[in-house]
């Protein structure tokens, strides 16, 4: 298959080294002007992989875009910007396949609408989420993902055409929950570094239980499949957020409750804000989002938001 990868970050370069490698015949789109992508037409290497000369750099998005299936990987509220570059180009149909876990912080809008205001009826659009980080697959840990899509088809075409002894894929069917879910692991995984700063670690568990449960509620108010919360785009990709050290959601919450810089992007930071836009329109109570929000938009005093969690009225568990 002809594919680009738009995004050349962290996880785009490493899905462009991990198509090149399954068999595809792949581009690196990086935008003119991203550091990144000097680095990698110097040196063909970023720290996490080393591109080999089969796959493609380019700067130019129209060229970039003339594969058949476009693979999107760039910060979540970047999103719609390149859309519109996209749209510019008056491109004939294709398949988008979006790789990036948020939601988008002004509308909370999930990121196949944002692309879909965007796209014909003809255009095909899939999501690829789920746990893995760039540091154990290059080492040859493989790890097991999810596709999913509206349109069958694509779905099908896609898991056959990307699993490898890498990576093996489920075929999603809950596009509103895969996303959701995806999304808001990430803000599960800043309070997990928060609990990381204050050497609270061993409440994890308990966050990991009270998490999946808020985010199923959400689901299943948005129309979606409350088990997604328990799949591998939200639960299952607890061990690399809530527990990984390469998380840089989980890095960022404990950067922050000490009191440190952290520079690299931790996409629950913006996704919390679509949350608490999610909580008002949908009607349901996220506790543990709202404490996120709190601390970081609010300036609440962490300790003391995180131990109001525990001041909350006593209910059932289930
Ligand atoms: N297991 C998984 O599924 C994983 C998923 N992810 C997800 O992937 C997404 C990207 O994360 P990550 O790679 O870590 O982020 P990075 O910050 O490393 O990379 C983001 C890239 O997007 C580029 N970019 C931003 N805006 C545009 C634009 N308008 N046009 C073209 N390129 C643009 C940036 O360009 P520039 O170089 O100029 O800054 C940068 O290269 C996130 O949503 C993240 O959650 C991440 C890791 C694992
Ligand atoms: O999604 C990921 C792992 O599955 C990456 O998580 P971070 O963005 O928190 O590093």
């Amino acid at each position: 298959m002809k594919i680009s990868v738009l995004g050349c970050g962290r996880w785009g370069s490493f899905i462009a080294w991990y198509l090149n490698r399954t068999g595809h015949e792949v581009t690196l789109y990086g935008r003119p002007g991203s550091k990144r992508m000097a680095g990698f037409l110097q040196t063909r290497m970023n720290g996490l992989v080393t591109l080999p000369g089969s796959v493609r750099l380019t700067c130019d998005l129209k060229e970039a875009a003339e594969a058949e299936t476009l693979v999107i990987s760039v910060g979540s509220q970047s999103l719609r910007g390149l859309m519109g570059e996209l749209c510019q180009l008056k491109l004939p149909a294709k398949c988008y396949v979006l790789c990036m876990k948020g939601l988008e912080n002004s509308t909370g809008e999930r990121l196949s609408e944002v692309a879909g205001e965007f796209l014909g009826d003809n255009d095909e659009i899939a999501v690829w989420l789920g746990p893995g980080h760039v540091q154990e697959f290059t080492r040859g840990i493989p790890n097991c993902m999810v596709i999913d899509s509206v349109h069958p088809a694509t779905k099908e075409r896609l898991v056959g055409e990307f699993s490898g002894e890498l990576i093996r894929f489920y075929f999603g069917n809950d596009l509103i929950g895969n996303e959701v879910g995806a999304a808001a692991k990430n803000v599960i995984g800043i309070a997990a570094g928060m609990l990381d700063g204050y050497r609270l670690s061993s409440l994890k568990g308990a966050l990991m239980s009270r998490g999946t449960r808020e985010i199923a509620r959400l689901i299943k108010a948005m129309g979606g499949n409350e088990l997604s919360a328990y799949g591998l785009c939200h639960l299952g990709d607890y061990e690399a957020t809530v527990f990984s050290p390469y998380s840089h959601n989980r890095q960022f919450g404990e950067s922050f409750v000490k009191g440190e810089r952290y520079t690299e992007l931790a996409e629950g930071y913006y996704t919390v804000e679509a949350l608490l836009l999610l909580e008002q329109k949908y009607a349901v109570e996220l506790p543990i989002c709202r404490a996120v929000y709190d601390v970081l938009y609010r300036g609440r005093d962490p300790q003391r938001t995180l131990d109001g969690l525990f001041l909350r009225s006593l209910k059932r568990e289930f």
